[in-house]
């Protein structure tokens, strides 16, 4: 397959809502799941996002590839916008744009074969391969995901969990995607399979030269997939930047208390590192609090927090919204200098 090298996906302050909860009377405030957000991914790379569960990540996944109306913002693949797009114009581009599920438990119709799950997008994309080379096509891309081409003639249950998830990607793979939202898809997975399935995704993605947006709630799983990284916290982006980046000098108060919390490989062999612990509920999405949404849980914040929301801005090789980042990233020592 060849590499348009300019297949690009842009999402751009995008919002999506959920009605809120309560009877018509006391109906409170909509649930902002996902608010203003803007991202990047390019062909060839992964960026990877990480967030608390409830922050909004599967909302913003599933809203890309079009299971979700946006509330605002704009969403765009290669140049041409994406969310507003007539159903049939639509169609032709989200192809391009495939997912990868969470649960291969769920994510596959339990009463049909392999063989038709992998070839359900040939189905709504009439035309695009011919009908007699459906089965011939069916066992290459089970050829490339690791499966024998018997697995074709199966139900998902005669399947183990791992080879559950290597259908899935089968399935998002037959349209020949140029990206590929990848949706926590291993975390539903045993731990002895959760690495083979990685490395098929890092094979794939540079046989195929595919971009990933890769989400997982685990620091340390996306680490090693991801050319860049971003951190969500109830619906925005707090901090994003080069992979190495951001996990190795993390700025923003947030994405330091995630880091400080992943598991470490070889604990014995890494430098001692203070290990930073969040406090207090993640607030709702319905209520987020004024200023910095991150502030009722912060050990830097200040008055201004309250106050000010910070937007993204450059510090360090990274964007991150906070109003003490430089501070943070020296240390609690500089902050008392910095902000007296
Ligand atoms: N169908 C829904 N109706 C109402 N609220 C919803 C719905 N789905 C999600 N939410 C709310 O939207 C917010 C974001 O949820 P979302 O599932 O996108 O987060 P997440 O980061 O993917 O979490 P997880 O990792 O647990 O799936 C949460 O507050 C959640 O309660």
């Amino acid at each position: 397959m060849s590499t348009p090298s300019r297949a690009r996906l842009e999402v751009r302050q995008l919002r999506v809502t959920y009605p809120a909860g309560g009877g018509l009377l006391n109906r409170g405030p909509d649930i902002n799941a996902v608010d203003r957000l803007s991202l990047t991914v390019t062909a060839g790379r992964t960026l990877g996002l990480v967030g608390e569960s409830g922050c909004g990540k599967s909302t913003l996944a599933r809203t890309i590839v079009g299971l979700r109306r946006p509330a605002g913002g704009e969403i765009w693949y290669d140049g041409q916008r994406v969310d507003d797009a007539d159903a049939a114009r639509r169609r032709r581009l989200t192809a391009e744009i495939q997912m990868v599920y969470q649960d291969p438990y769920s994510s596959l119709n339990p009463r049909k074969k392999v063989s038709f799950i992998v070839t359900e997008g040939w189905r709504v994309h009439r035309g695009l391969v011919p009908r007699h080379e459906w089965a011939d096509r069916t066992a290459d891309l089970l050829a490339r995901v690791g499966l024998a081409a018997e697995v074709a003639d199966r139900y998902p249950h005669q399947l183990s969990g791992g080879q559950r998830q290597r259908v899935g990607i089968a399935r998002a793979l037959a349209l020949s995607p140029r990206i590929v939202v990848c949706d926590e898809p291993v975390s539903a997975l045993d731990v002895s399979v959760q690495a083979q399935t990685l490395n098929l995704l890092a094979d794939l993605r540079e046989d195929l030269g595919l971009g990933y947006l890769f989400i997982a709630h685990d620091l340390s799983v996306v680490r090693h997939i991801s050319d860049d990284l971003a951190v969500m916290y109830l619906g925005r982006i707090v901090e994003t930047g080069p992979a190495a980046v951001v996990y190795d000098r993390p700025a923003h108060p947030y994405t330091q208390a995630l880091i400080s919390a992943a598991p470490v490989p070889r604990p014995w062999a890494a430098p001692p590192r203070e290990r930073i612990v969040l406090t207090g509920e993640v607030p709702s999405p319905a209520s987020p609090p004024s200023g910095c949404r991150f502030r009722t849980r912060c050990r830097l914040a200040q008055p201004r927090c309250a106050e000010v929301e910070p937007e993204l801005r450059t510090v360090a090789g990274r964007e991150v919204a906070c109003h003490y980042a430089e501070v943070s990233l020296s240390g609690d020592v500089a902050l008392d200098k910095a902000v007296r």
